[in-house]
């Protein structure tokens, strides 16, 4: 049995430049792990088969699921002939914008390609990656980078200046591709990219809560209006700066001192089932 951790990212910084013939649109984002993760655990089997075992109702347990999509493109890239069950603990909220199914995907990337001896590097691992989902090369690299392309290419960053992140996520579930559907291109007011890369790298806490920025707000404000009142009352209760991650409709609070942590945690409470306090991971993922 292996166990890999598999752990949520957030947006700092997501830009959508243009859409693209192919549908998809051209992105520059700054993204980075926080330790909210689930736990995979990977056990080969020798009959072939590919089996989901989830407590979580939510998680689809076929081949919906990204981690079930990660095992079927190794074993027909690679003509593995064993099966692999694969336990999922979910801890990431779903359908939030915190790339859950996405890690849980690059976590059983990187464990089979243990389990099995493939000795893939993790560059390989991060291009397979890549055709499972936009975000999930991120997930297989972990720690701070800057996605661009449709979010596949991936350009490593240092670790952000050390802060706590309070994550709360309203009681709706939303859809990635319903919210870039929604999104005008023309007009839009986008973050400065440039900026925030130069806190990460001159560790400028300041600088780095006056660069944060999402255009894919805009939509996910229209679609759900409570999502703007919770980044409200993150603020009231503390928060330095705040902002939706992904596609939402989870929002994130950055906060220095941990005797604030506290105070906006038990605040949102008040109102927000699924509210965390967690860690910036910053640095890189290793090979499981
Ligand atoms: C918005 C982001 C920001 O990190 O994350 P989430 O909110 O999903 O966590 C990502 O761009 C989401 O990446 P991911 O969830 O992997 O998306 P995919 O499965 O590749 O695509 C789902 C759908 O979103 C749209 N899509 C996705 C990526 C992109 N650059 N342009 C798009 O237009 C497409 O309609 C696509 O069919
Ligand atoms: N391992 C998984 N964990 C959670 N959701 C998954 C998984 N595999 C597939 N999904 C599907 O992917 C959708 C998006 O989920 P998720 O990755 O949690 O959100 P997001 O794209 O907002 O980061 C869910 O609605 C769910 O049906």
């Amino acid at each position: 049995m292996l166990y890999v951790k598999a752990p949520a990212k957030i947006n700092l910084t997501l830009d959508v430049l243009y859409k693209r013939p192919d549908n998809y649109h051209e992105v520059e984002m700054v993204m980075t792990t926080v330790d909210l993760a689930d736990r995979i655990s990977l056990e080969s089997r020798e009959d072939g088969v590919i089996e989901i075992i989830s407590t979580d109702n939510f998680v689809p347990n076929d081949h919906r699921n990204f981690a079930y999509q990660a095992a079927r493109l190794i074993k027909d890239t690679y003509g593995i002939r064993q099966g692999v069950s694969i336990t999922i603990e979910k801890e990431i909220p779903i359908a939030a914008g915190l790339a859950g199914g996405s890690s849980d995907a690059a976590a059983t990337l990187k464990g089979l390609n243990e389990l099995w001896n493939l000795n893939l590097s993790i560059d390989e691992l991060a291009e397979l990656g890549a055709k499972i989902g936009s975000d999930v090369s991120f997930c297989v690299y972990g720690g701070t980078a800057l996605a661009t392309g449709r979010g596949e290419k991936i350009q490593e960053l240092p670790a952000p200046p050390s802060c706590w992140v309070v994550l709360a996520k309203p009681k709706i579930g939303v859809s990635t591709a319903e919210v870039y559907g929604g999104l005008k291109v023309e007009g839009l007011e986008h973050p400065n990219t440039k900026q925030m890369i130069q806190a990460i790298e001159t560790d400028n806490y300041e600088l780095l809560c006056a660069s944060l920025g999402n255009v894919l707000e805009t939509v996910t404000f229209k679609l759900h209006p409570e999502v703007i009142m919770l980044k409200e009352q993150m603020r009231r209760f503390g928060a330095d700066a705040t902002l939706m991650s992904g596609s939402g409709p989870t929002v994130f609070g950055l906060v220095d001192s941990e005797a604030r942590v506290s105070r906006i945690y038990n605040g949102l409470r008040g109102f927000c089932e699924e509210v965390y306090a967690v860690r910036i991971l910053g640095e890189r993922n290793t090979l499981a």
